[in-house]
C-alpha cells in the first residue's frame, strides 16, 4: 500500500501534541553537552541535568536502552491500561470493535499501548518475512490474530499475509526530530493490538496520538460516549471535506474494505447526499481559510459556518480537516464561541 501510504493515510498518529517537552535527550545527547564546564572544573559543578558524551559506536546499545525504559509510566493511571472502559466484541461485516462497557466522558484516555514492532514502512515481502521471524512467538500469535486485511479487492490485497496485516492494522508514524541526534520526518511502521481493533467511522468518538515519552498510542474520547456504543476512530485524515465516494475509493484502496458501514455511509442515499453536500461545503470553506486571504472577521464567519455545518452533520467532536494548522485555529474558535455563548452570570 502501498502499507506505508495506507497507514500513512490513517493513523495520521499524530506526534503533534506530545504532553510536554521530550527531556533532556533534547539537548546535544552526544558530542560534547556544551555545558561550558572547562577541564579544569569540578566533578560539583556538574549540573544534575548534565547530558553525558557518549562514544558513537555505543550510541545504539545507548539508544535501545532509553527506548527500552522509556515509560516509566509515572504519571499513567494504571487502572486504565489494565482494565480500559471497553471491550472487544463482534460487530458483523465490520469484524471485531471495541465497545464501551461504561458512559464515557470527554477527554477520557481509553487506551494507552505500546506498539508490538516498530518496523521501517516500505518493505518487501522477503524483508517483513525475515522482521516477523524475528518476533518472540507470543508477538507472531498476536500479530497472526489481527485483521488479516486479505478479503477486498484494494492494493492491500496483493500484499502477503505478513504486510497486509501490517498495512490494515498499524500505523505509519513520522519520527519528531531529536536536536542533535536526529532530524525526524522519517516515517515508521508500527502495530499497536489493542488499538488495531478500533474500526473506522466518518464521524468518530475517539482520535489517536503518539506519545514519544512513553512511546505508547494514547486513544482518547473526543465526545461523551454511552456505555454500549462502539468506539471509532478515523482512518482517514481529512474525512470531513470529503465525500462518500471519495471516502469509500480511499478506505476501499488502502483498507480494504469496499463499503463503509459507518453511521454517515450507511444512512440512507438521501441522507447520504445531504451529507456529500454539506462536506463539498466544509471542503471549500476550509480551503479558501487555508488559502489564508481573508480578514479576521471573514475567517471567523467562515469558521462559524463550518460549525453550523458539522452540527447538521452530527459531528459531535473536533473535525481533523488533514491539516494541523486548521485543525489548532478551529480548535481555538471552538473554545471562544464556547466562551462566549455561556449565559453570563447576575
Ligand atoms: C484495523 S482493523 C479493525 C478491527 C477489525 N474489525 C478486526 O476484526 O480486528 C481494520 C479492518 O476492520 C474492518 N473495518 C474497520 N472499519 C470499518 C468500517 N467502518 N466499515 C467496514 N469495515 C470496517 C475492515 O475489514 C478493515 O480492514
Amino acid at each position: 500500500m502501498l502499507r506505508a501510504a495506507a497507514r500513512s493515510c490513517r493513523p495520521r498518529a499524530r506526534p503533534t501534541s506530545y504532553p510536554a517537552p521530550l527531556p533532556a535527550l533534547r539537548r546535544s545527547f552526544f558530542w560534547s553537552s556544551g555545558s561550558g564546564s572547562s577541564a579544569g572544573a569540578a566533578a560539583a559543578d556538574l549540573a544534575s541535568t548534565h547530558i553525558p558524551t557518549v562514544a558513537p559506536d555505543l550510541l545504539p546499545l545507548l539508544f535501545g536502552v532509553v527506548v527500552a525504559n522509556a515509560a516509566f509510566d509515572d504519571d499513567q493511571d494504571e487502572d486504565k491500561l489494565t482494565s480500559p472502559p471497553w471491550e472487544v466484541r463482534s460487530f458483523g461485516d465490520k469484524g471485531a470493535g471495541a465497545v464501551a462497557s461504561r458512559d464515557i466522558q470527554m477527554g477520557e484516555l481509553l487506551i494507552a499501548e505500546r506498539p508490538l514492532m516498530v518496523w521501517p514502512n516500505g518493505i518487501n515481502a522477503e524483508e517483513a518475512k525475515k522482521l516477523f521471524d524475528g518476533l518472540t512467538p507470543r508477538e507472531q500469535e498476536v500479530f497472526m490474530a489481527l485483521s488479516p486485511g486479505t478479503d477486498g479487492e484494494g492494493l492491500v490485497q496483493r500484499l502477503d499475509e505478513i504486510r497486509a496485516r501490517r498495512a490494515t492494522n498499524g500505523f505509519s508514524i513520522p519520527l519528531p526530530s531529536v536536536p542533535g541526534l536526529t532530524a525526524g520526518g522519517r516515517s515508521v511502521a508500527m502495530v499497536f493490538p489493542k488499538i488495531a481493533r478500533l474500526n473506522h467511522s466518518c464521524t468518530p468518538n475517539a482520535t489517536q496520538v503518539m506519545n514519544f515519552q512513553t512511546l505508547r498510542m494514547e486513544v482518547y474520547a473526543i465526545r461523551p460516549i454511552a456505555k454500549g456504543e462502539e468506539l471509532n476512530i478515523e482512518y482517514l485524515p481529512g474525512s470531513v471535506t470529503r465525500t462518500s465516494d471519495e471516502r469509500r475509493n480511499l478506505l476501499a484502496m488502502h483498507f480494504n474494505f469496499p463499503r463503509c458501514l459507518c453511521a454517515v455511509c450507511s444512512a440512507s442515499p438521501e441522507h447520504v447526499a445531504q451529507s456529500d453536500t454539506r462536506r463539498r461545503e466544509i471542503r471549500q470553506i476550509s480551503e479558501t481559510i487555508k488559502a489564508g486571504r481573508s480578514d479576521r472577521k471573514a475567517t471567523v464567519a467562515k469558521m462559524e459556518r463550518i460549525r453550523v455545518l458539522l452540527n447538521e452533520e452530527g459531528y459531535k467532536a473536533l473535525p481533523d480537516f488533514g491539516d494541523e494548522g486548521l485543525n489548532t485555529s478551529f480548535r481555538i474558535f471552538l473554545s471562544l464561541h464556547a466562551q462566549s455563548s455561556e449565559p453570563a452570570t447576575a
